[in-house]
Formats: C-alpha cells, structure tokens, sequence
C-alpha cells in the first residue's frame, strides 16, 4: 500500500522530522478542516434563519465571521504547507551525505550502481513528495468521516448520496494505484537509461566523433527516449484521466446533492438552506480523496524511491569512522591477498605475499590482465581484498579515517581524472584549508612547478571536466604532484609514466628517489623497464600471482646472466635508457620466482 513502504533505520531516522510534525501538523488541519465547514454554516444560516428573519445586522455578523474563518483558514493553509516544505528539506539533508557515500562506495564495494545516478533524482522525488499537497491530503482523508455523519445530520438520504460518492472515489484510486504502479516503475528505469546515455555520450563525445559513432548513438538515444516517452504519456494519462473524471464525478454528486435536497425539501423533509449546505459539504468531502488522487503519481513514486533507497542504503551499509590512528612509518605488509572487481566473482590476484620497508619501492611488472592494477587498487583500499589483508605497520588500511588516509596514501590512477577547478586544488586534493607551501612542495617534488607557471594563470589555471584544457601528459605531471601532496607514507603509481616526455620521465625517478629518501613505500607499475632503475625491488605478475619477487641486485645479476629474456621488461624504441638498470633488461632468468613468506 502506498502508505507503508519498509524502511531501514536511516530512512527512519531521516524521517523523524515527519514524525515530529504530525501530531501538531494533525492539530493544525483538524481546526482547518473544521474552519472548512463555515462556508456551509454560513449558507444554512442565511437561508434558514436570516432571510426568513430579514435581519441586516445578523446578515453583517454572519459575514464578519465567516470571513474571519476564511482569514484564518488560509492562515492554517499557508502554516501546515511551509511545515511540511521544511520537512522535506530535512528529509534530504538527513540522506544526502548518504547518498553520495552510497554513490562513491557502490561500485568499489558492490559493483555498478543499479540505474546510474538514479539516487539522487529518488531523494529529490521524496522531497518533493513531502513537500508537496499529497500528504495533507491524506492527513485530511479521516476528515471525511466527520462530514458525511454532519450530511447524515442534515439528512440521511444526503448522507448515503455522499457515502455513495466518497466509495466510488475510494475504489477509483485502488484501481489507479493498480495500474499505475507498474508504469512508475518503467518510468523510472527508462529515465535512469536515457540519463546514463546522456551521460556517457558527454563523457565519450570525442570517441563518439572520431569513430562516426554519433549516428549510431543518435539511434540509440531515440529508442530509450521513445521508451521513456510512452511510459512516461502512460501514467500521465491514466493519472490525469482519473484525476478530471473525478472532478467531473464530483461535481456530478454535487449537482445530485442539490436535487436531492430540493426533492427533499419539495416533500416537506428538509429545509432550503439544507440544500445549499450539503452540496456545499458534499462535495468538501469529496475533496481530500480527489486531492489524494490528484497527487497520486507523486505518491507512487516517492514510494518506489523509498524502496530504492533503502535496498541501496543496506547493500553500502553506512561506515562508522575509526578510531583513527598515528601515520605509519614502518612497513608495508601484503599477506595471502586475493582480490578481484566488486559485484563479480573474478579473482584477478591470488596468493599475493610480500613486506616492504620504509624506503623501499616496487616496481610491478607483467602482462597486460595480469593483475597489477587491480593490486594497486586494492593497496589503496578502492577495491577490498577478498582474502588476506594489507597493513601498514601492522594495521589495515580501514583503521585510518577517510581524512587520515588522504595524507598516508598517494595514488596515481591508470586513467587519470583531474576534477574541475583550479590545478592548485587538484594538487591540494580540494582540501579547503590546504596551505600553499604544501602545494608547491608537492609540485615542486613532481618537478612540475615550471610546467604549471607556464600555464595561463599558474596555479590558478583552471583546469576543466575530465582534465580539459590540458594534455596528457601534462595531467599525468599533476596527477603525481597530487599524488605527493602532504608527503604521503605509502605511494602507488599505476603506470604514471605511460604518457610522460624524456622531462617526464626524468621528474618521476627524482619523485621516486626523493620519496624512498624521505622513508615513504612506492608502488610503481610501469610497461616501460626505464622505471625499474628507481626501484630497490622488482616483482613479476603473472595470471594474477606473483611469478618473481627479487631485489633489484638480483634483478640485475639475474638479467645479466646469458639466460635471461623477459618480453616485459624489454625497452621500446626511443626510450630513455640512461637510466636503465645496468644489463640487459630485455634478458631475463627463468622462474626463480621467490615472494616473501610472510607470517601472521
Ligand atoms: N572492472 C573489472 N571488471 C571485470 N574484470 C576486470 C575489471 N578490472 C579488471 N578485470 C580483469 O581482471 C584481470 C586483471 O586486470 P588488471 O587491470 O589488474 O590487469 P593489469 O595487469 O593491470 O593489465 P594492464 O597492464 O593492461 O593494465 C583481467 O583479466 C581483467 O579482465
């Protein structure tokens, strides 16, 4: 029933305010309601006792009163109405840091989201839901009891026409809310689609373009907009074709009351003003059901989004923050790590063992699919170990509050993603209050402090969505100046080289270098070997397991050797080899495979 969705605690909790407001809400529309029937009164008395008396002073009293229940009436409106306006506001600032949580850790925990951004439009629709005239409504729905018995009154015959009306109406609304439901939901799941759409043609308008996929996707888009377009025609028809016939209805049982009454009053039962009165009354209670099913499409709605909110909000339960604890400074410890993309059951790294030191740094080599992003990431704590646990100095990286993490962890993504704003906030993470020293000691350690200033407005150049205005290189350069903001403990680099320059290049090994100085850990996987020359150790993936694990002397005192031939590590054409490790990176030894036994 439209009234009762499930709900989970946070639902409930950021629904107290409704809670709170009801009984006073309740209050407030019970002498609204019954400043409602004044205008009946009114008219029963005119006809019943003023005019037969010919009173003038009673005719100007009777007005003065009946216009300052309508002042008031109106007062009790406007009163109830900006109440639940603020409901709905606090309805959605009680969720809102939810929804965003809920939308950055569902797909890193539980795989894509179900209908895209669909969360946020589903906390909008509850706003406005309660906001909006369809829950007075149904505050008002009891009140048409207290009607029909003062019909009853009047007459019993008015009060069974009006009983008649109020059930037709009645059943008129279950059997919209019938069909409607069904078509609310198309509405909904055909809308998500055609955002998504949207959405990713803003993202891949370029790939669009260079491969004439525009009239492909221009297809596309027309069938899910026909979709959304023929649910959405649907239930508004449906919707506003009940809501006129029972205007119409209505108005129909009004006309009716007012034949009854005459025929009443022609067989001598009832008196004139009772004829003006109980059509007046009639059809006041008929007006909360009509405004009920006036609102109906909102209702349902808001219902639905109430469901999809909570089955989200229980599939990324909500975190509660760690205690929180000092920044590491000792070790990096990965023990039997497995791990695989969340909401799937693929294992892309397995059995995964090894311990670095304070000023030490890996470099992670393999295949392509052979699992090195997919350690990177579960390093970082985007995506979580299926199995096994990383520590940094003995406690795994969910002890550390969001903010902690944000200066333990450095991260250079494999696609990077620069956010709109200036290259000083990307730089300061968009922390407000980051102090310029430690930006430019961050961009000063990715060596591209010269790169920014050359750029129209320096650190106040602004960088647009996806890092436009910039090239690719140029935002891999501030990616790892980000990355060395606040002088992380633990630094991973996911390929942070593949669109660097012979500059580029040369900035990232004294990145490395000056990193392992200060005692930081540095994750590095690189395609490109020159890299390997930075590191003091040197991992091989394969299939998602480690295949060699060896300090760079052994590194090199293996490749040096007449049987060495690694395909990984061999140089590309053009590629710095200055700074190689001495030997021949393209000989490599066979297996020697040797990943740290690491204890419990
Ligand atoms: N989001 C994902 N969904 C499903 N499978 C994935 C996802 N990401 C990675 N995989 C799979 O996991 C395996 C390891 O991928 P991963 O990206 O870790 O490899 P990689 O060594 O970093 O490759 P590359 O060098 O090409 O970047 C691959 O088989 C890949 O198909």
């Amino acid at each position: 029933m439209i009234l009762a969705p499930r709900l989970n605690t946070e639902l409930k909790q950021a629904l107290v305010p409704l809670r709170r407001v009801l009984l006073p809400v309740l209050a407030i529309s019970s002498v609204y309601n019954v400043l409602l029937l004044s205008g009946s009164f009114f008219m029963l008395l005119v006809y019943d006792d003023v005019l037969p008396s010919r009173s003038v002073p009673s005719l100007v009293s009777l007005l003065l009163m009946v216009a300052l229940a309508y002042a008031f009436q109106a007062l009790l409106d406007v009163v109830r109405g900006r109440v639940m306006v603020q409901v709905g506001s606090l309805f959605m600032r009680g969720i809102s840091d939810r929804v965003l949580d809920v939308l950055s850790r569902h797909e890193l925990t539980r795989g894509a989201m179900p209908n895209g951004t669909q969360i946020v439009r589903d906390a909008d629709t509850v706003r406005a839901c309660l906001s909006g005239p369809g829950p007075l409504a149904c505050v008002d729905l009891p009140w048409i009891a207290v009607y029909l018995l003062i019909l009853a009154i009047f007459h019993w015959n008015i009060g069974l026409l009006a009983l008649f009306g109020v059930a037709v109406l009645v059943t008129l609304m279950l059997v919209n809310n019938r069909m409607t439901e069904p078509l609310a939901l198309a509405t909904m799941r055909s809308g998500a689609r055609r955002v998504g759409l949207a959405e990713s043609t803003l993202r891949n308008a370029e790939t669009l373009k260079a491969l004439g996929m525009e009239s492909a996707r221009q297809s596309e888009w027309h069938s899910v907009e026909a979709e959304f377009l023929r649910a959405n025609d649907r239930f508004s028809a449906i919707s506003s074709t009940l809501s006129g016939s029972t205007k119409a209805f209505r108005m129909l049982l009004q006309s009716a009351t007012l034949a009854l009454g005459a025929f009443l009053v022609i067989d001598g039962r009832a008196t004139g003003g009772i004829i003006i009165a109980g059509s007046i009354l009639s059809a006041r209670a008929l007006a909360p059901v009509e405004q009920v099913i006036a609102n109906w499409k909102g209702m349902v709605s808001a219902r639905q989004a109430l469901d999809r909110l909570r089955n989200l909000f229980e599939a990324v339960p909500f975190r509660v923050a760690p205690m929180g604890l000092e920044g590491p400074r000792r070790d990096l410890v990965v023990q039997g790590l497995a791990a695989g993309p969340p909401g799937t059951q693929k294992v892309a790294v397995l059995d995964l063992s090894f311990r670095l030191s304070a000023g030490d740094a890996l470099a992670v080599v393999g295949r392509s699919g052979s699992g090195k992003t997919t350690l990177a990431r579960v390093l970082c704590g985007v995506w979580k170990p299926l199995r096994g646990a990383i520590r940094l100095d003995g406690a795994t990286l969910d002890q550390w509050s969001p903010d902690e993490i944000a200066r333990i962890l450095g991260y250079v993504p494999q696609s990077i993603e620069l956010f709109e704003g200036t290259i000083g906030q990307n730089i300061a993470r968009f922390q407000p209050d980051a102090d310029r020293e430690a930006i430019l000691a961050a961009a000063n350690a990715a060596d591209c402090h010269d790169l920014i200033v050359r750029l129209e407005g320096g650190y106040d150049h602004v960088i647009g969505a996806h890092g436009s205005g910039l090239s690719a290189g140029q935002q891999q350069r501030i990616a790892l100046a980000r990355a060395l903001f606040a002088d992380p403990f633990l630094l991973v680099l996911d390929e942070p080289n593949s669109n660097l320059d012979h500059d580029g290049e040369r900035a990232l090994g004294l990145a490395i270098r000056q990193a392992r100085q200060r005692g930081a850990i540095v994750v590095v996987i690189a395609h490109r070997p020159s890299v390997i020359a930075h590191a003091s150790h040197i991992m091989a993936m394969n299939n998602g397991r480690i295949e060699r694990f060896e300090t760079r002397q052994e590194f090199e005192a293996r490749i040096a050797s007449p049987a060495g031939s690694d395909s990984s590590l061999r140089s590309r054409p053009g590629e710095n080899r200055s700074e190689a490790p001495p030997g021949d990176p393209s000989k490599s030894v066979e297996s020697a495979a040797r990943p740290v036994e690491v204890s419990e």
